[in-house]
Parts: C-alpha cells; structure tokens; sequence
C-alpha cells in the first residue's frame, strides 16, 4: 500500500468524536498536508493526533506501509480496547499514550523487538497488572511514564539507566531496582507497596511492610500466635506420620534412582523419543544408552511461579529434542502442555555437594532478577541426579551464531548487535557481581554457547553461580575460570577471573574465531586467544584480525577498535592491570554513549523482527537529520 492508502486504511478505522478532525485526510492532498501528519523529505515519520476525542481501539496494522514511521502519537484521547500492537512497528522511536482511557494488562513481550524505541508514555490511563517485561530490556529505551495507573507487582530489573522515568500512583511493591534507586523520590510516589532507595523506607523483606501495617499486626500478633502455634503442632504431627510413610515406601523402591541409574541422559532421552542420530555435537562426554524408564512421581523445586507448576514428567509427555551436550550433561528442549516451550539440563559433577549447600545455593540464584540472566525456573534434587530446567530461548547460543549460522542457514551477527550482546554480557555479569559477592567467580563459566539470544538478540547468560556445586576436580577440569591464566599459572581463581572471560568473549565475538582453537593441548601454556590477537594487533585496523561477516556502518572501523581494546584490557595476564567488571562495563557504556543519537547505528534484526526493510534505516534512503528534538512538537 502507497503511504496515502495506508493513512486512508487507518482513518477508516478510527472512530472520531471530534467532528472533522481529519477532513483534510482526502487523496486530493498528499498526506504530508495532512492534519497530525509529520513529514521529512517526503516520507511520514510521525502522527500526531492528540486531543480529537478519538475512541475505540487503534488498528496498528494498517499502519504498516509506512516505512519511515517513527514517531505516534494519540496523547489526550478516550482511546480504549486492547492494547495496541506497536511492536508490529519495530522501527518506532516514541511511543504517547497519555490521557487515555486504557483499562487493560499490557501482555508481557508487547514491546519485544522494539530495538529502536526511546520515548514511551502511558501515563494516565488505567493500565493494570504487571509493567511488561519486554519494557526493561527494550536497548534503547531513555524516558518511561506510567504514572497515574493501577499497575501492579514489582518494577522489573532495568537493563540501564534511564534518563527520565515516572512511576507514581499505581499499586507497584517490592525494592526499587538499584539501577534506578538514583531517581528523583517523586517519581516512586503514591505507591504504598515500594521499598528501597530513593525512598526513605527500607526493604526489610521482599516487600516492605508499612508502619501502620507494623501497629496493627502488633495487636494482632499475640492472638495470632495462638492459632499459628496451633497449626504448626497439627502440621508437624501430619509431617512426621507423612515422613514415615514415604520412608516405608522408599525401602520398598530399593533405593532405584528416580530417572536412572546412569547419569547419561538416555532415560529421558527414551522417555521423549529422541534418537540416537540426534544427539548433536558433544564437546566432552560422549552419551550412553540405557533402558531403565523413569516411574516415578518427580518432585520439581520451583525458583519461579511465572510458569505455574508442573512436574517432571509433564516435561517428559512431549517429545523433546536433545540441544547438544557439554561438559556437565546434555540439554533437551521439550513442550508443556501450556505450549511453553523449556529446557532440562542435566547436570554431573555434583556429587560431593551436600544438599544443603544445593539448595541454599539454588535459593540464591533463584533470588536473581537481571534482563541479561536466564532464570532458572525450577531444579530436581537428588542425590544422583541434578536437573536444572528453564525457559527455551529462541534464537539460541552466541556460539552458534558465531561459528556456525551458515549451517542454520541465517545470515551472520552485524557489528551493531555484536555490540549490543557484549554489552549485555558485561551488564550481567556486573549484575552478579553485585549480588553474589561471595562467590569467587560469580558466573566462573563464561563462554559463547553460555550466551543465549532472545528474539531480540538481547543476551541472556546461563549456567552462572555453578562453582560452589560442582565438584572440585570436574570444575578444574571443565569450567571456563579455571583456564584462565591466574589459574594456570597461580592456581587462583578472583573475580577478576569473570572478566577474563569477558575479554575472551569479546575477542571471540570481534574475531568470530573459536577460543579453543588457541589452546593448546598444554594446559599449562600460555598461549590463548588474547595472546594471538596481542601478537597480531598493532593499534591500527587490521583486515585479518575481524570476522569480516559483521559488516560496517559509519565510524564502525574506530568503534570495532575500541571495543578490541576493551577487550584486551580484560585479558590482562597480570590479574592487577586487568580491568575489573565494573570498569569493563562503564568503558563499553561509554561507547554506546558515543553512538547515541547516531541513527546509522541500525541493526539489520532491528527491522528484521518486524518482516520488512525500513527506507530510514539503509544507507541510501532518507537520513536522520531529524533529531529527537524534533519530537517536541509531539510532547
Ligand atoms: N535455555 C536454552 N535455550 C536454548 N538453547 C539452549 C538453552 N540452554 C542451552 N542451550 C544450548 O544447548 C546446547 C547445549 O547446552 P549445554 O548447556 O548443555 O552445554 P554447553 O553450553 O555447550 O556446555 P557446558 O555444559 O559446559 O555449559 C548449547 O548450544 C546451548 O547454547
């Protein structure tokens, strides 16, 4: 559809209070003369159709044609329905719902893909539910408005700070995310549930507790404690006569194990149909086939209800296909009834970890709340066998990508998005450091296939927080931190270990070479990726040194450099010189810092997520001159 018959689509499906509003909306003008109609160079960037009494629900579909769209909006109507679908416009910079009268929840992946969005304004109405998790991870995102809603729930983990953001008057609880904890206090006002920084009251348990709550529970909490005193005894009584039957019952089972007594993952492997030509690529244990079923009830321990509950064997129904299997175990992709898909991976090497120590371990990464960390969704605990199962990501490892997307058959990471998932990487990783302290190396396993991208190409790391489970020897065996070059040579792992990884990861990703082609079969040697692109790089541009397959944008050459010597600060040899996490993620920021505002900064995915190529995108269509100070007439 011409940009004319598209606007035409959309008035018609507009009901307008104001009688007309859009009379000049007639194919005897081109639309640029339109009222609310934003041109640049010809092409509509922008509709501004505010304060016309517009109704109903917005059909954003018939908007599609326009390629150069970037800009909506219909603050200071009576708008209602659904929400609308703006992430079928990936390539939109703002978004202004205001003053509207939306009385809906906003499904949680309504702004996924939305690579290029700024602005998003959606105060005023009366949204309800949780904000989406998509909103947190949006890249690019610098001002968010929901004040003035009834949203509920906790604010999601940010993946960066914002420049402006509101989220007052709604029934938000729970802490503040640190990441935003330097915003102004008037922004959190009016939401009785929210807890930490900036505000004034602190988070004593996952909620705060308000002080007239305290008063009132105080009163009641003598009274109270008669009937809970009551209750745990009957509990206790019904524990201990439920205790001793199952122990009754688990003589009776002659101690099998609940899926095998192999700790390949043939059972399951059965169980779900897989073949034995199907297993993939296995970097370090080969698979054994064995015909013990599973029979019994298995209990899953859930770190998340966003998924419901669900056992085992429910995983089990579906046919599941195996992903590859690594040093630890095998991981396999299989359907719940819900249509979610998920993964269970199985993990060895944890048998000298008590139980616990696995829980209260497994309790702490279950506390972990980042948009660039996997969760885990649940585990299965026994003493022979260990299961972690989370969500299925959609578009698989950065390995993959890296080394094999012509076998997948698609087309290979530009440099814009390699950027963006080492910058996530650090963003993570950063997180962990933060929240698991005492560990030695908070992820400790960092590597490509450890990298998993979402259908945005955001980055989200797995297996994390492994190291105080895994046996000791198996881990010096098999964990990324113990092949670092403090390891090696000093038998030391820090958390300067992590970034390390980091500095390989980068240089991985800018070279798209695999690191363990530079190992050598010496454990001991020096000789690693960092030392190969030390030996080769000598501060200028070098042909040889980059993955050729990222392609370039303006500037592109100077930024690829920087981010390569970011990398080799994080190689570092000497643990003192290394960068650490914290440094490593404000030299990466600064970088992106540098390409704000630089439109030609575009990711081939950014309009790929949508279907359809963007005249504003490619190099040879309409520039972006327009800044987003040219938005101002819009807000
Ligand atoms: N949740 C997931 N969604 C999509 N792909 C996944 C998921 N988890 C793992 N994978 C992919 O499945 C494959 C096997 O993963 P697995 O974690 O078992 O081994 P690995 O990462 O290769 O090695 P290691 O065991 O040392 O971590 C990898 O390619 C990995 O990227």
């Amino acid at each position: 559809l011409s940009e004319t018959e598209s606007l035409l689509k959309f008035k018609k499906s507009l009901i307008i209070g104001r009688a007309g509003a859009l009379e000049s909306w007639d194919r005897k003008n081109p639309p640029c003369k339109w009222i609310g109609v934003l041109c640049h160079n010809g092409y509509v960037w922008g509709l501004r159709l505010e304060n016309i009494e517009l109704l109903g629900s917005l059909d954003i579909e018939a908007l599609m044609g326009l390629k150069s769209l970037r800009s909506l909006s219909f603050m200071n109507n009576k708008l209602k329905g659904p929400f609308p679908e703006f992430k079928k416009l990936g390539a939109l910079k703002s978004i202004y719902l205001s003053n509207n009268q939306y009385d809906v929840k906003i499904p949680r992946d309504a702004f996924e893909g939305m690579g290029w969005l700024k602005k998003l304004y959606l105060e005023q109405n009366k949204f309800s539910g949780e904000i989406p998790m998509s909103v947190a991870t949006i890249p690019k995102l610098l001002e968010f408005r929901i004040d003035g809603n009834r949203f509920t729930g906790q604010i999601p983990e940010f993946t960066h700070e914002l420049n402006m953001s509101n989220f007052s008057n709604n029934a938000l609880s729970g802490p503040i995310p640190k990441i935003l904890s330097r915003m102004d206090q008037k922004m959190f006002e009016g939401n009785k549930g929210l807890c930490g920084k900036p505000l004034d009251s602190e988070c004593y348990s996952p909620y705060n507790i308000s002080p007239e709550h305290k008063a009132s529970s105080k009163k009641k909490s003598s009274k109270f404690f008669y009937i809970v005193a009551a209750v745990v005894a009957a509990l206790l009584a019904i524990l201990i006569i439920l205790g001793i039957i199952i122990m009754l019952c688990r003589r009776k089972r002659n101690k099998q194990p609940l899926l095998s007594q192999e700790p390949g993952p043939s059972s399951l492997q059965k169980r779900a149909g897989i073949q034995e030509g199907d297993k993939g690529q296995s970097s370090c244990h080969s698979l054994k086939p064995t015909t013990k079923r599973m029979t019994h009830t298995t209990k899953l321990s859930f770190l998340r209800d966003d998924k419901g509950k669900f056992e085992l064997q429910d995983l089990l129904k579906a046919s599941a296909e195996i992903l590859g299997s690594g040093c630890f175990g095998a991981s396999y992709k299989t359907v719940l009834s819900s249509g979610s898909m998920m993964v269970v991976k199985r993990f060895k090497h944890m048998n000298t970890v008590g139980t616990e120590e696995f829980q209260e371990n497994m309790k702490r990464l279950g506390r972990l709340r980042h948009g660039n960390l996997l969760p885990i969704v649940a585990y299965y605990y026994k003493k022979e066998e260990k299961l972690f199962v989370c969500d299925f990501v959609e578009k698989g490892s950065l390995a993959a990508h890296l080394h094999g997307h012509k076998s997948l058959g698609q087309p290979s990471l530009d440099w814009p998005t390699r950027f963006n998932i080492v910058k996530g990487v650090g963003r993570g990783l950063l997180y962990l450091h933060q929240n698991l302290p005492s560990l030695m190396a908070p992820h400790g396993h960092l590597k490509s296939s450890n990298v998993l991208l979402n259908e945005n190409y955001e980055p989200l790391l797995t297996d994390y927080g492994l190291i105080p489970m895994i046996d000791e020897e198996s881990a010096q065996e098999l964990m990324v931190a113990y092949k670092s070059p403090e390891y090696l040579k000093h038998s030391r792992v820090t958390k300067k270990t992590d970034v390390w990884g980091l500095g390989i990861l980068i240089l991985e990703t800018l070279t798209g070479k695999l690191p363990e082609c530079f190992q050598q079969a010496d454990k001991k040697s020096e000789h690693d990726m960092a030392s190969w692109v030390n030996s080769i790089f000598q501060g200028e541009w070098t042909q040889e040194l980059f993955d050729q397959e990222m392609g370039k944008t303006n500037n592109s050459e100077a930024e690829i450099l920087k981010l390569l010597r970011i990398g080799l600060s994080c190689c570092e040899v000497d643990v003192e010189k290394r960068l650490d996490i914290r440094e490593a993620v404000e030299k990466m920021e600064d970088l992106m810092k540098e390409r704000e505002g630089d439109d030609d900064f575009y990711s081939t995915y950014a309009s790929e997520a949508d279907g359809r190529s963007s005249r504003g995108v490619s190099s040879e269509g309409i520039n972006f001159s327009w800044n987003d100070s040219s938005h101002q007439g819009i807000k």
